[in-house]
This record gives structure tokens, C-alpha cells and sequence, in this order.
């Protein structure tokens, strides 16, 4: 639990149309029910609007946001996210990938990277090097999207390196190939809110799903890589 009355640094505010929906509303609820931010996941399925959910937690956490993402095509989806739901500045929002390093806002604002970007132990460039030590030196409140698929040990190297008092995870789904799930709960926090798809789709919010299965004869590239990575997994199974 972290007592946000100390901050009033960020001054993020959603645009005054945004309404969020009950189900959005209720997750925040739990996370800022008590004055205070707990620290956890948010489960909600593909399409409900984590981006919404984030952005209105990143306004009430009261600090500057970093915001993780998987990959450079979600952090431009990121930046896009908090123009269009919040009032934030151009310049408050700073992208932070191998091909844009934005400057950190001054006082307080919104940092968009990517895990590997946080995690990186090689040689960086000099930009990428005062940007990473702004990152160390400032406390955030860091948004973490897509919890279940970075690999545990990018996770950690991100947790350590970044000083934060709360931290939200989102995911659509808490399944882990790896089997780390129950990492997530003590380098995070606890689940904090599900909700089922199913009152979702009933409601209106998200789509209907229809599962198909089609057949079809793979390519013979791709039937030619296919074997060559099963022939590796058996490997393995075998080295083991
Ligand atoms: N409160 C809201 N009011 C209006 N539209 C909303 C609201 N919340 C979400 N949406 C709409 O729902 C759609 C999905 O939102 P978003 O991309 O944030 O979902 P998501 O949960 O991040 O999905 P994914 O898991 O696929 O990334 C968007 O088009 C967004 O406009």
C-alpha cells in the first residue's frame, strides 16, 4: 500500500468526454479504494480498455508514469493512448526506444519503453545512457503491460533497476508458459481485479467470439522451420 497524499507532481487529467465504463471504474476502485495505491494486477480481456484502466490510474498515482510495453509497436500505441484519453502535453509524454530517446520531463510525466529497453545490460549510447540513469534516479509509478509473457528474468532486471512504491500489472490472461506466474505476485502484488468476458460480451462492451478450427497444409518454409524446432525441443527434453 502506498500513501499517495505526499504527491501532487503529475497533474495528468482524462479528457472531460472520457467516461469510464462500471467494470473500469470498479478496478480502480480496488486499486485507490483506500486513499491509498495497492500494488497488483488487473485482469481484463482482450479489447475492455486496459489502456483507459492505466491512464486513469497513472492520473491518480499522482507521479511520473513509466509505462512498459512488449514491444516498439506498443509503445507507439502507448503514446497514442494517453493523447487521446488524457489532456497530457506533447511534451510530457517521452518515448524511450533504440530509435527515440525523448527527453524526461522535467518535473513530473509519462516515460514509454519497452522491458528489453529498462532491462538492456550491453553498452548503450551516451543519450540512452542519461536517459536509463533519469529512470534510476526518479520514483515512479510503473504501469506494466502484458505481465504473463516477459521473461522472468527481463522482469526482475526491471523491478531492480526501477524505484517504485506501486506498481500495476494488466494482462488479459494469468497463464505463464514458463510457470512463473507466482513470481508476479510478490515482484508486483496481487490480483486485484478480473472480470468475465462473458458479462462483458453481454453488456455490450466487447465483442462476441466465435472459435474456428481450420485446417490447412503449411508452406514448405514454414513446414521446414516447424521441424527444425521441434527437432531442437526433443534436444532438449533429451539433454535434461
Ligand atoms: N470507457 C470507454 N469509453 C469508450 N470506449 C472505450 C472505453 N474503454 C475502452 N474503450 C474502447 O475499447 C477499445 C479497446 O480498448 P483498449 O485497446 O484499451 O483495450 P485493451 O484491453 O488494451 O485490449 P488489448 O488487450 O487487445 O490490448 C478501444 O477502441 C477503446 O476506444
Amino acid at each position: 500500500m502506498y500513501d499517495l497524499s505526499f504527491d501532487d507532481t503529475q497533474k495528468i487529467e482524462l479528457k472531460p468526454q472520457v467516461q469510464a465504463r462500471p467494470y473500469q471504474e470498479e478496478s480502480l476502485s480496488i486499486m485507490f479504494g483506500t486513499g491509498r495505491a495497492r500494488s497488483g494486477i488487473i485482469i481484463l480481456p482482450c479489447g475492455a480498455g486496459k489502456s483507459l484502466v492505466s491512464i486513469s490510474a497513472s492520473r491518480r498515482i499522482c507521479k511520473s508514469c513509466l509505462c512498459l510495453a512488449t514491444s516498439v509497436v506498443f509503445v507507439d500505441q502507448w503514446t497514442e493512448q494517453f493523447k487521446r484519453w488524457s489532456t497530457i502535453r506533447e511534451d510530457e509524454v517521452c518515448r524511450f526506444t533504440a530509435d527515440d530517446k525523448e527527453d524526461l520531463h522535467r518535473n513530473a510525466g509519462i516515460v514509454v519503453t519497452t522491458y528489453n529497453m529498462v532491462a538492456f545490460g550491453g553498452i548503450r549510447s551516451k543519450e540512452s545512457e542519461k536517459l536509463i540513469e533519469e529512470i534510476r534516479n526518479r520514483e515512479w509509478g510503473l504501469i506494466m503491460d502484458e505481465v504473463h509473457v516477459v521473461p522472468a528474468q527481463v522482469f526482475r532486471k526491471v523491478i531492480s533497476i526501477t524505484k517504485s512504491h506501486c506498481k500495476l500489472g494488466l494482462t488479459a490472461t494469468l497463464v505463464r508458459e514458463d510457470d512463473r506466474i507466482s513470481d508476479l505476485n510478490f515482484l508486483i502484488g496481487p490480483k486485484l481485479y478480473e472480470t468475465n468476458w462473458l458479462d462483458l460480451v453481454k453488456c455490450g462492451f466487447i465483442a462476441n467470439v466465435q472459435c474456428t478450427e481450420v485446417q490447412c497444409p503449411m508452406t514448405k518454409e514454414f513446414m521446414e522451420k516447424y521441424l527444425k524446432k521441434e527437432i531442437q525441443r526433443k534436444s532438449m527434453h533429451f539433454m535434461r
